[in-house]
C-alpha cells in the first residue's frame, strides 16, 4: 500500500534527554535528508538501512542551524510501519522538538493524526487489528500484571486463537457446501452432522472458555471498581485516603461529610482499583446528601468489589443490617473500623450477617489492619494460579460483545442440526460467526470503525 509521508512527536511533551520526531512514509529518507547535514557530509539516502547518523538540522531557507540531533535510518518493509522510518533524535525540550518537527512539515511530511503510525502497521499488515489495540493497552497499563496481559495480546496470542476458530468454522462451511451440491448422498450428510458434532462443539466451547475471562481480563485493563459503602461517619472517605496513601477525599467527625461519589486508582498488590467513595447511607432530610445517598446506591449496582465498613464503637443498626441484605451475592469485604475505640459493636451478629465474606478490623486513625485489607483484596481476585503472563485473556469491550455474539450465533446453529434445519440456514449461521469472530482481528471491518478506534490512540503512536 502507498501512502503520504506522516511526521509526528512520538515522545511526551515536557523536558527530558532525549525526543524523537518520528516520519514514515515513501519520502521519509528524502525530506531529513533534505535538512540533515553531518560533518563529514555524508548524504542520508545513501546510507545503509537500519543506521544511525550524528549531524545538525539546517533550514533550508536560511542556512542556520536548526538543532543538534542523531537520525535513525530505517528501510521498509521491516519496520514498525513497513514504510521507510526515519527517527530524528534531538534534545528533549518543547521548544527543540517543535521545531524539528516543523521543519519536517516545511519540507513535505504531513502531521500524522493520532495513532497513524499503528494504523499504518495495521492497513500495511505487520499487526492485525487486535495487536494494533494491544499496543494502545500497552501504553495505558497501570500495573505489570496489565502489561503483560498487553503484551501477550501484542504478540498474537488472541489473534492465533480467533485464527484458529475461524480455521475450524471454514472447515465445517466446506462439508455444508459439498452436502448441498450433493444432497444425495446420504453419508455426506451424516459426515456434516458429526463434523458439525465436533468442530462448532469445540469453536463454542473455546468461545465460552475466552469469555470466562473476561471479567479477570476487564479488571486487569480498567481496574476493579470497588465501592466503598457504609453508614455515615464510620471512616469511608478514612479508608480511601489510607489506600491511595494521600488525603484525597475529606474527612471530618460530621456525619454526612461525602456528598459526592469520590473516584481514585490505587494499585493495591497489582490489582488496579477504581475505587468510588460514597456518601454515607442514611435516611436523609438534606437534599443534598439525598441525591448522595441516592448515587451511592447507584454505583453499588456496578461495583465489583464492595469494601463495607462497619463502626468497632458503635451497635449495629438497622441501616448496617440492611446493607448486608444489598451487598449480598456481591463480592464482599466487611470492614469493622475503629479498634482504638471501645467496643459497641456485636462482632457474632457481624460475623453471621457477613457469612461468606472476609472480615478485616481496622483503625484507620492508628494505620492498623490494612495490610491485611490489601492480602484480602488481592486474594480475592488472584488467588493463586491467576497470572497474566501465561492465559489468553480477552479484556476489550469490542472484543467481549463480539465473542458473546459469535457465541449466540454458532449455538443457533448447533441447534438447527439437531432439529433438524435445512442446512442452508445452518450455514447463514456459520457464515455469520466466521464474520464476527474476524471483526475481532480486523478483517471485515468497517473503515469508520477502524478511524474510530486508532483517533483514540496517542498523538506520534
Ligand atoms: N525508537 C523506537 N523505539 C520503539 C519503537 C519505535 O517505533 N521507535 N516502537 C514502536 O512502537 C516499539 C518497538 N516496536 C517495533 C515493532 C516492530 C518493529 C519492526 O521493525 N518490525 C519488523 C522486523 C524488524 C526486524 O526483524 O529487524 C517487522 O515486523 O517486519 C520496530 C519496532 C518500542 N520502541
Ligand atoms: N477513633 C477513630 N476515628 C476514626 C477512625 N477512622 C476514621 N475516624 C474518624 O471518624 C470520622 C469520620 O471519618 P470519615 O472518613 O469522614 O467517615 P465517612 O464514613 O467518610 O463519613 P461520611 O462521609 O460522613 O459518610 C473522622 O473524624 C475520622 O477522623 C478510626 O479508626 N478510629
Ligand atoms: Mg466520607
Amino acid at each position: 500500500m502507498e501512502f503520504d509521508t506522516i511526521a509526528a512527536i512520538s515522545t511526551p511533551m515536557g523536558e527530558g534527554a532525549i525526543a524523537i520526531v518520528r516520519l514514515s512514509g515513501e519520502d521519509a529518507i528524502p525530506i531529513a535528508d533534505k535538512l540533515f547535514k553531518s560533518i563529514g557530509g555524508k548524504k542520508l539516502t545513501k546510507m545503509a538501512s537500519h543506521t544511525i547518523h550524528y549531524g545538525h538540522l539546517i533550514d533550508t531557507k536560511t542556512g542556520q542551524v536548526v538543532e543538534e540531533v542523531m537520525v535513525s535510518i530505517m528501510k521498509g518493509p521491516k519496520t514498525f510501519t513497513k514504510e521507510d522510518v526515519v527517527e530524528i533524535n534531538c534534545h528533549g525540550g518543547i521548544v527543540s522538538v517543535n521545531r524539528v518537527l516543523q521543519h519536517v512539515l516545511k519540507n513535505g511530511a504531513r502531521l500524522a493524526e493520532p495513532g497513524e503510525f499503528t494504523k499504518r502497521a495495521f492497513l500495511n499488515g505487520r499487526i492485525d487489528l487486535s495487536q494494533a489495540e494491544a499496543v494502545m493497552d500497552l501504553i495505558r497499563a497501570k500495573t505489570d500484571r496489565a502489561m503483560n496481559m498487553a503484551l501477550g495480546q501484542m504478540e498474537g496470542r488472541l489473534s492465533k486463537l480467533i485464527r484458529r476458530l475461524r480455521q475450524e468454522i471454514l472447515e465445517i462451511l466446506a462439508h455444508v457446501e459439498v452436502n448441498i451440491d450433493y444432497p444425495e448422498y446420504d453419508d455426506v450428510e451424516e459426515m456434516t452432522h458429526k463434523m458439525l458434532n465436533e468442530k462448532a462443539h469445540f469453536v463454542r466451547d473455546e468461545i465460552n472458555k475466552l469469555l470466562q475471562t473476561s471479567q479477570q481480563g476487564k479488571i486487569l485493563r480498567e481496574g476493579l471498581s470497588t465501592v466503598i459503602v457504609g453508614r455515615p461517619n464510620v471512616g469511608k472517605s478514612s479508608l480511601l485516603n489510607s489506600l491511595v496513601q494521600e488525603n484525597k477525599a475529606i474527612v471530618t467527625d460530621i456525619p454526612g461529610t461525602t456528598r459526592d461519589v469520590i473516584e481514585e486508582y490505587v494499585n493495591v498488590r497489582g490489582v488496579p482499583l477504581r475505587l468510588l467513595d460514597t456518601a454515607g447511607i442514611r435516611e436523609t432530610e438534606d437534599i443534598v446528601e439525598r441525591i448522595g445517598v441516592e448515587r451511592s446506591r447507584q454505583v453499588l449496582k456496578e461495583a465489583d468489589l464492595i469494601l463495607l465498613v462497619l463502626n468497632y464503637s458503635d451497635m449495629l443498626t438497622v441501616e448496617d443490617e440492611n446493607l448486608f441484605e444489598v451487598v449480598r451475592g456481591m463480592d464482599t469485604i466487611v470492614i469493622v473500623n475503629k479498634t482504638d475505640l471501645p467496643r459497641q459493636i456485636d462482632m457474632e451478629r457481624v460475623k453471621l450477617l457477613a457469612k461468606d465474606h472476609k472480615i478485616v478490623t481496622t483503625s484507620l486513625l492508628e494505620d492498623q489492619g490494612v495490610d491485611e485489607l490489601e492480602e484480602a483484596i488481592a486474594a480475592l481476585f488472584f488467588a493463586g494460579s491467576l497470572e497474566a503472563g501465561d492465559m489468553t485473556y480477552v479484556s476489550n469491550s469490542r472484543h467481549i460483545a463480539l465473542l458473546h455474539q459469535s457465541l449466540q450465533v454458532i449455538e443457533e446453529a448447533i441447534e438447527g442440526v439437531e432439529i433438524g434445519t435445512p442446512i442452508d440456514i445452518v450455514q447463514i449461521d456459520l457464515t455469520r460467526t466466521w464474520e464476527l469472530l474476524g471483526e475481532i482481528i480486523g478483517d471485515s471491518v468497517h473503515e469508520s470503525l477502524i478511524d474510530q478506534l486508532f483517533s483514540q490512540f496517542c498523538l506520534g503512536k
